[in-house]
């Protein structure tokens, strides 16, 4: 028998591969490795590797099938006992640019703020009698100023003739029967209600449209406690130093500006969208002077905000916000970063039918010379060829910077050739798609074609408060874990186009990139010298 040659073979099947890859954002960088970043793309692909089989390989109390990149809510804490989460927590991550201000920071932080507040109130619509009831009723948060409140007679909401009426939070917690926990089972009651469980997700609420009711409850019972000032301003400084510290120089948050009145520290819904700017203003300089007293300035270049309003709104009422939006831009030109218009997108009014008061809104920007992005949400659906997946076509057409989501753009092949031409990244929430049940799994998730077709990709949290995905650690491991294309190297290429798509103006943006790009030299340097051991 005369031995085969396959050298040929081999020849053709190494210059295949790489004519597929050669869209790839990691393409060029991977043909030109220097000898750190080699060594440190190998010593994580390695630490991968291993904890493949000796993590997600092995038994678990309560995991069933573990796996890498299964879902978020039944392996967290699996993922953060990982070395590889380690290294990735240490992470230099450029941008965080879509994440819903509201639900961006730990719930027991907020719940905390809750309890420090003398003027919130809470009440339910039933007494809450037994567990199954703390289930289902949920609690109601609101400012008063103390001479206008309506007190409840029964200053107990487990007290079976409760009727329904204001009680201070702190004397809600004190009063919760022991039979219900006491005060932590009102604790567990209220973290309950602002977060997404295993047992939601993946059970009782396992489609798309169950788990955005669910989702929607958790907004619902937060609403008027992020809107009180004092835990505004608290709340904003967290988010901002809780994203510091896991890695994130720069922030573009979505505010919900659906309301047009927020409560002020004496309890009255008296305060508008412009002082909430101002709050916002103040709490960016705040932070960046605390960093830079602790020589850190480097590791912070501020942040800035998404003008959203939600897609229940008549068109007729869009009006108010864009012209709410260029008034604050005016005023706050380095402040406002773009505009959104959010919500379920399978439920919600589509794009289109808001297209008159966009155009009008263009317009409107260039009478007054001002510049605010379209940064739209769009395609956040399983549909084919439904509004929500249409919406995708609308984005494009009115110039969107970037896409929120866009889970359907593999579906059309005109508009990915046009994002990956035009540079429209997309902004990928791959732990929000696998939770609200886009996906069942990241290796589901479509991000493999997207970044293989070469279309720019910024990973983002989306609403880490109800998913426990703070930061964007957990986003850059299941992302990680769940190809053998994408290594590190093609993870810092990520964090570098989140810097290169953001709003940032030319020069900032120069000086924002270049900090990166020093972080991430002496991140590679890290990991080589202790070889991975952070
Ligand atoms: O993933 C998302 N897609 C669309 N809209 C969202 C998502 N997450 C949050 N919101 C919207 O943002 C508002 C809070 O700022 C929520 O009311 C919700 O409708």
């Amino acid at each position: 028998m005369s031995s085969i040659d396959i050298s040929d073979y081999l020849a053709d099947r190494g210059k295949l591969i790489i004519q597929d890859r050669a869209l790839r954002v990691d393409a060029v960088k991977l043909d030109n490795l220097s000898p750190t970043e080699a060594t440190a793309e190998e010593i994580v692909r390695a630490m991968r590797a291993e904890e493949a089989v000796s993590v997600w390989g092995a038994e678990h109390e309560d995991i069933e099938h573990p796996f890498p990149g299964m879902e978020f809510l039944t392996s967290r804490s699996v993922i953060m006992r990982t070395k590889v989460f380690n290294v990735l927590h240490k992470m230099p991550k450029g941008a965080l640019l879509h994440a819903h201000l509201d639900a961006t920071v730990d719930v027991k932080f907020l719940l905390d703020r809750i309890l420090e507040q003398e003027a919130l109130y809470v009440r339910t619509s039933t007494p809450l009698t037994t567990l199954s009831s703390t289930a289902n009723v949920l609690p109601e948060f609101s400012p008063f100023p103390k001479s206008e409140v309506k007190l409840s007679d029964i200053q107990s909401l487990t007290d079976a003739s409760y009727d329904g009426g204001w009680i201070p939070v702190k004397v809600a917690r004190e009063s919760f029967s022991p039979e219900l926990g006491g005060p932590e089972g009102f604790d567990k009651w209220y973290i309950a209600s602002t977060t997404i469980n295993p047992a939601e997700a993946y059970g009782t609420h396992k489609t798309v449209e169950k788990i955005w009711e669910k989702f929607r409850d958790t907004f619902g019972v937060t609403r008027d406690v992020i809107r009180f000032s004092p835990i505004f301003r608290a709340y904003v400084r967290e988010f901002l130093l809780s994203s510091i510290e896991d890695g994130i120089s720069y922030v573009e948050a979505r505010i919900n500006f659906l309301f047009k009145t927020f409560f002020g520290p004496d309890g009255r819904n008296t305060l508008t969208h412009r002082d909430m700017l101002k709050i916002y203003g103040s709490v960016v300089q705040e932070v960046k002077d605390e960093m830079k007293s602790q020589r850190r300035e480097d590791e912070f270049i501020g942040s800035r905000i998404i003008y959203t309003t939600i897609k229940i709104i008549t068109p007729e009422e869009l009006e108010w916000y864009t012209e709410d939006c260029l008034a604050l831009k005016k005023e706050f030109p380095d402040l406002i970063a773009g505009f959104d218009l959010v919500g379920p997108e399978d439920t919600t009014k589509p794009i289109i039918d808001y297209l008159v008061p966009l155009l009008r809104f263009k317009d409107r920007q260039k009478e007054l010379g001002l510049e605010i992005p379209f940064i739209f949400h769009a395609g956040e659906t399983l549909g084919d060829g439904t509004a929500a997946d249409d919406n995708l076509y609308d984005a494009v057409l009115l110039g969107t910077k970037r896409i929120g989501h866009g889970f359907s753009m593999i579906k059309h092949p005109k508009l990915m050739e046009i994002c990956r031409e035009r540079k429209i990244a997309l902004e990928v929430c791959p732990i929000s798609n696998e939770i609200l049940r886009y996906t069942t799994s990241i290796p589901m998730h479509p991000i493999a074609s997207v970044l293989n077709h070469g279309i720019p990709v910024c990973l983002c949290s989306d609403d880490p408060s109800a998913f426990g995905n703070l930061g964007l650690s957990f986003d850059f491991y299941q992302v990680l874990v769940s190809s053998e294309k994408t290594g590190l190297i093609t993870l810092g290429e990520i964090a570098l186009d989140s810097l290169k798509y953001s709003t940032l103006e030319a020069g900032e943006k120069e000086r924002a990139i270049a900090l990166w790009q020093k972080r991430w030299t002496e991140f590679l340097e890290r990991i080589v010298r202790t070889g991975g051991d952070l």
